[in-house]
This record gives structure tokens, sequence and C-alpha cells, in this order.
């Protein structure tokens, strides 16, 4: 498998080995031939037994024990989703940092190739490298947004040595031989190009998929005795991806071809003739020239590399021996009758990993985008030059220069940065345009009374230290008056309080002084004293409470507030009549006091009464006592009693009253 890190330029293939299931596995894996070690991850082991057997005489000289080498090994029972983690996605990872990568399924026809590349149709977890990877790219692509990422597709056949695009839409429709067949180009620089062949776009994994699916559709698919569908071409499926970083010239494309190839089979064994034979040539003979290459490759000293012997070595000529990091994943039949072939693959596999590759980052610069740098520094050259020289430019500014430059000043203007600056070249005619607009501009804002120039300049460049420290002495001052008067007009207000509350507890009228200040320290306040001055006439115990508002009151006002009282009376609608009720609440109460006088003169006539009635009981009791007596006197029959009762009746008479 093919080792390869950015730093580390240079790479050896070391393949990967993939032991497929099925009914001619579990075949050989009875018989044991095979045994895998993967206890070393970096370089597992495969050793195939081929125990010497009484047919072939008893001499015999046949090597029994054969031991291959390779960086990873799976058995049958490896899961689809291993195989691309472990494979695959390393490989993905880098052509999405700019690198070109190959992985390409080599082996015996049946050993299943096209099950590892393209995948099993009947189960989703039987996704083969194509659909995962596909997925996998886009998924990072969402991860990753902070580049722009174009993806295109081609899908090339490789067919009796005749190219094919299966994307081609006319595939379906005509014969294979009136489709447009997909030639190579070379370049000067050795470059391969491949005429005919289409790229298409995709944005997302579906789109991505459903050309797999087409391309997959048209594939040269036929029967064979070894294989019950198997795939008659080589097929290279090719992610081509282009990443770029907005606002940057710098362009980096990469491409991952994933190729199946098609499977090598013995036409004497299989028996196969007519149309199959031809095939099964032509698949010979490029897996013939594709070993050659990788031999050559594999010598250090070789100068020429027999590339152009076969469309399928041309087309990857750049993966086997060029800027590309390469992964082979060799397939192994594991039917006793296939031994040979099983072994044949195996050392096709161990030259391969002799091949060393040089990748490299494929970065461009994106063409158009430098054009349109270059125009701009010509431009700027230009109008140095005609400064310097004193040519100036003569011609009117168009309307779409005039455009620009309001754009640009409206920008500058509203860039709070105070470092930034326009830059409209050295173009005197776009100097003066722009300073003009910037005047009729100061000149509107003026006209609207904001000197937005005046009240954008930033404090600090405007004052100097000197002045700052007179302004914040002149501060300290007036703080100092402001707390100064303050406490007098406290003292004034307490003053003018307590003379208005002594006023009311002791009945009088307010001392001239105490009103005065009163008056003088907020005549607001005077009027709201006014105001509790006529409540407090109610009763002389109401008066105590009034006062206590008033004073309550008139502090937990502000000036402000009790300004605002003010204006609220004056205007308020119902002003008048509330006036009216004033004056009639005052009549009311001057009628309430007449009548409580009336009220106490009643009253103490009524005491007065009350007094003269106890003397007449006194009267009336000694005079009842006299006759008790009397009667006593006169009658010894008397009940003593009678006058005892008598005497506590009018005492109770008494006590009642
Ligand atoms: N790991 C596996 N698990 C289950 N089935 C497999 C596995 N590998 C191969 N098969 C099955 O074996 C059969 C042959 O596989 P496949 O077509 O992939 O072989 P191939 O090497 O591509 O053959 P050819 O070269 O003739 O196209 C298919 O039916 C495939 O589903």
């Amino acid at each position: 498998m093919l080792i390869h890190t950015a730093h580390m330029p240079s790479w050896t293939i070391l393949p990967a080995l993939i032991l497929p299931s099925g009914p001619q596995a579990s075949c050989l894996f009875i018989f044991q031939i095979y045994s895998v070690s993967n206890d070393d991850v970096s370089a597992s082991c495969l050793e195939i037994l081929v125990p010497h057997v009484l047919a072939d005489g008893v001499v015999n000289n046949k090597r029994e024990t054969y031991r291959f080498r390779f960086q990873q090994t799976f058995t049958q029972d490896a899961k689809q989703e291993e195989i691309f983690d472990r494979i695959a996605k390393p490989v993905a990872d880098s052509v999405l940092s700019g690198y070109n990568a190959t992985v390409f399924a080599y082996g015996q026809t049946g050993s299943g190739k096209t099950y590892t590349i393209t995948g099993g149709a009947e189960r989703y977890c039987d996704r083969g490298i194509i659909p995962r990877t596909l997925s996998y790219i886009f998924e990072q692509f969402q991860e990753d947004s902070s580049k722009v990422y174009t993806i295109h597709i081609s899908y090339l056949e490789l067919y009796n040595e005749c190219g094919y695009d299966l994307l081609d839409p006319r595939h379906e429709a005509s014969k294979l031989e009136d489709l447009p067949k997909v030639t190579i180009m070379e370049d000067p620089d050795q470059n391969i190009h491949l005429k005919n062949l289409s790229l298409q776009q995709a944005n997302n994994t579906e789109e991505a998929l459903n050309w797999l699916f087409l391309g997959d559709t048209n594939r040269m698919i036929a029967e064979t005795p070894m294989n019950q569908a198997s795939t008659r071409s080589h097929c290279i499926f090719t992610i081509h991806i282009s990443r770029k970083e907005p606002g940057s010239a710098t362009v980096r494309r990469s491409k991952l071809h994933l190729v199946d190839l098609a499977g090598s089979e013995r036409v004497a064994k299989s028996g196969v003739g007519g149309q199959l034979l031809t095939e099964a040539k032509y698949i010979n003979l490029s897996l013939h020239y594709l070993e050659q290459v990788i031999i050559a490759l594999a010598e250090k000293n070789r100068s020429h590399i027999p590339y152009r012997n076969s469309m399928i070595t041309s087309v990857l000529r750049d993966s086997l021996g060029g800027n590309c990091m390469t992964t082979m994943i060799a397939t192994l039949s594991l039917d006793k009758r296939n031994i040979d072939e099983s072994i044949s693959t195996c050392r096709f596999a161990q030259r391969v990993a002799l091949i060393k590759n040089e990748a490299i980052l494929n970065e461009d610069i994106d063409p158009q985008l430098v054009i349109t740098g270059l125009r701009k520094e010509i431009q700027a050259l230009k109008d140095e030059l005609s400064l310097i020289t004193g040519e100036q430019r003569t011609e009117d500014l168009t309307p779409a220069e005039t455009g620009a430059l309001e754009d640009k000043v409206n920008v500058f203007v509203e860039d709070r940065n105070p470092e930034s600056s326009l830059d409209v070249g050295a173009d005197m005619r776009k100097i003066h345009f722009c300073f003009a607009l910037l005047k009729r501009r100061v000149n509107e804002q003026k006209e609207q009374g904001r000197d937005v120039t005046s009240a954008e300049r930033p404090a600090s460049s405007a004052a100097k230290p000197e002045e700052v420290k007179r302004l914040r002495d002149l501060l300290q001052q007036r703080d100092n008056e402001i707390n100064i008067l303050v406490s007098m007009l406290k003292k004034e207000k307490k003053r003018a309080e307590d003379a208005i509350y002594d006023m009311h507890s002791t009945g009088a009228h307010p001392h001239p002084g105490a009103l005065d200040v009163s008056h003088s320290s907020s005549s607001l306040q005077s009027s709201v004293s006014g105001d509790a001055r006529d409540v407090s006439d109610f009763s002389r115990t109401k008066t105590r409470a009034g006062a206590h508002y008033r004073k309550t009151a008139g502090l937990a006002m502000s000036l402000g507030r009790q300004e605002a009282f003010e204006i609220f009376k004056r205007d308020y609608a119902d002003r008048v009549s509330i006036e009216d009720n004033k004056e009639l609440l005052k009549q009311r109460f001057a009628e309430a006091k007449s009548l409580g006088e009336e009220v106490n003169k009643v009253r103490s006539r009524i005491s007065k009464s009350m007094r003269y009635k106890h003397v007449s009981v006194l009267f009336v009791w000694v005079e009842v006592t006299f006759t008790s007596c009397q009667g006593l006197a006169r009658d010894t029959n008397y009940p003593f009693n009678r006058g005892r009762e008598t005497m506590e009746l009018w005492v109770k008479v008494l006590i009642t009253l």
C-alpha cells in the first residue's frame, strides 16, 4: 500500500491483499493453504503452502512455501467499511489536500475486484470504495466551509484496447462501435489528455452516485465460466477536485483514480471461445503490458518505460511512475485450482511495491485571477507614470468610474477606523472628484445643522493636556460651590418648615420671616404650604398631620417634580371647579364651627342642669329618710327595712343620672 505524507515526497507501494469470501474461498480454507499473519500491522505476512503430491513424481523440487509481505492483509471476513477506513480513507484525505492518488484492484477474474471497488448491489453495507469515498469527500467539504470545492467526475472504460466514455448519454441508445472513442493525447511535457471523455460536475453525494450508477449500467459485463457477471473491461472512475480559498488566486487541483482492472484468466483452463476469447486476449495482453511497465519501473537503471504499449498503461502512466500516490489492492481467489494465479498475483504485487513515486502538491494560479491582478497593476502604473510626467488625462470620468468612486467615498466615510485611507490611484481627475464629493457632503450636513466633522473628531486629539487640567480644576470648583449651596438650601428649607409647623401647632399665623424664607427658598414650596394651611384649619388634631405631610412631601419632592406639579395644577382642566369646591368647603367649615360652638353651649347647659338634678335628688332622699324616721317614731310597726329600700332606690336613680 502506498505510504505518503506531505513532507515525504517519495514512497514505496506495499499492496494490500484481499481474500474474498464465497464458495471458492471456503473450499480453500478447508485445505489450510493460506496462513495470514497480521501481527505486524505495517507489513503483514501471507504464507502459501503447496504440499508435494505423489502425482508429481517421487523426485519433486517444487517450492512448497511462498511468503509475501503486504502492508495490510484482509481475510474474507473483512467488512467493506473496514477496507474503506484502512485503505481508501487515507488516500481520499491526501487527495483533499491536493495530491493525485490512485487505488487499483488487481487479481484473477472472480476474486472480488469489482466487489471491493464498486461494491455489492444487494445490501447498503456492501457499498464499495467508490460510493464510500464520494460520501466521505462531500462530508469533508461540508465540514470545511472556508474553501470553495468543485468536483467533476469521469468514468472511462477500456474495452478491447478502445476507450469509451461511460457517462456518455448516448451509451444506451447506440452500439458500442458507434460511440466516439476516447483517445489519448500527449502534450510536450508528456502529460496525458483524454479526448472525448466528459467531465460531469457533481454538487452533492447524490448527484455523484447517480453518475456512478449510470456508468456501471453502461459497463461491459458478460457471463464467463469463472464469474457469472464478469466485467470484461478495465474501468477508471476519476474524481477531479479543485479547491480554492475565497479571494486567493491559488487553486489546488487533484484527482483520484479508482481503477477496477479486468480479471486475468487462463483461457485454456476456462475454455472460453468467440467473443469471450477475444476479450480475454485483450485483457491478458494489457495486463501483461502493465506487468512489463511495473517491472521496468522497479528496475533502477531503466531509461525507457513502455507505457505506450497499451492504453491502460498510458492512462495509468502518472499513477504508476509519476506524480501520484498509488495504492494497489491484490485480490486472490482461494480455490485450489487457482493457486498458480494467486501466487502470480502476489508476485505482481511485490514488484509493484518496489516502485517509488514522487508526489507533489498540485497548486496552480488561477489564470483569470492573475489577469485581473495584472490589469490592476498596469492601470496603477499608468496612473503613476502620468502623475510623474505631468501628463494629465483630460477626458471626463465615465459614469461607471464616478459610481465606483462614490462607493469608495461612502465606504471611507462610514469606516470608523481612523487609519483607513481612500485609495483612488494617481489619477488627478479622480482625486478632484473625491474632494468635490467630500466637500459637498460636509456642506450638506452643515446645512442640516449637523457638523459631522467636528462631532466625529475624537476628543483626545482636540483637547491638549493644559486645557484638560484647567477644565478639571474649574469642574472641581463648581462642584464645591454646588455643595455649599445645596447645604444652605437644606438649612433654609428646614427652618421654613419648622416655622410653619410651629405656626400650625400654636394656631398663630406664620412668622413673617419664616414665610419670607419659605418664599425665598422656593415659591413653589410656599404655595404648597399655603394649600396645606387651608387644610390644617379643619381641626386642631389634623393640623399636626397636615404639617407632617407638608414636611415629608416638601422634602421628598424634587424641584423638577414640584414644578411639574405646579404646571399640572395650573393646566388641569377642572381647576375652576376645584377652587369652587375649596370655597364651599371653607363655608361649610365655618358653618360646622358655629354649630360646634352651639353644641358646646348646650352641653354646658346640660351639665349645669345635671348638677341641679343631683341636689334635688339629695333633697328628696333626705326628705324620704326624714319621713321614714318620723314614721318609725310614730308607728313602731313601721318596717325599718322599708325606709332603707327607699333610700337605695334613690341612690340608684342618682347614679343613673
Ligand atoms: N468479500 C466478498 N464478500 C462477499 N461476496 C464477494 C466478496 N468478494 C467477491 N464476492 C462475490 O464474488 C463474485 C465475484 O466478484 P467480482 O465480480 O467482484 O469479481 P471480479 O474480480 O471483479 O471478477 P471479474 O474480473 O471477472 O470482473 C461476485 O458475485 C461478488 O459478489
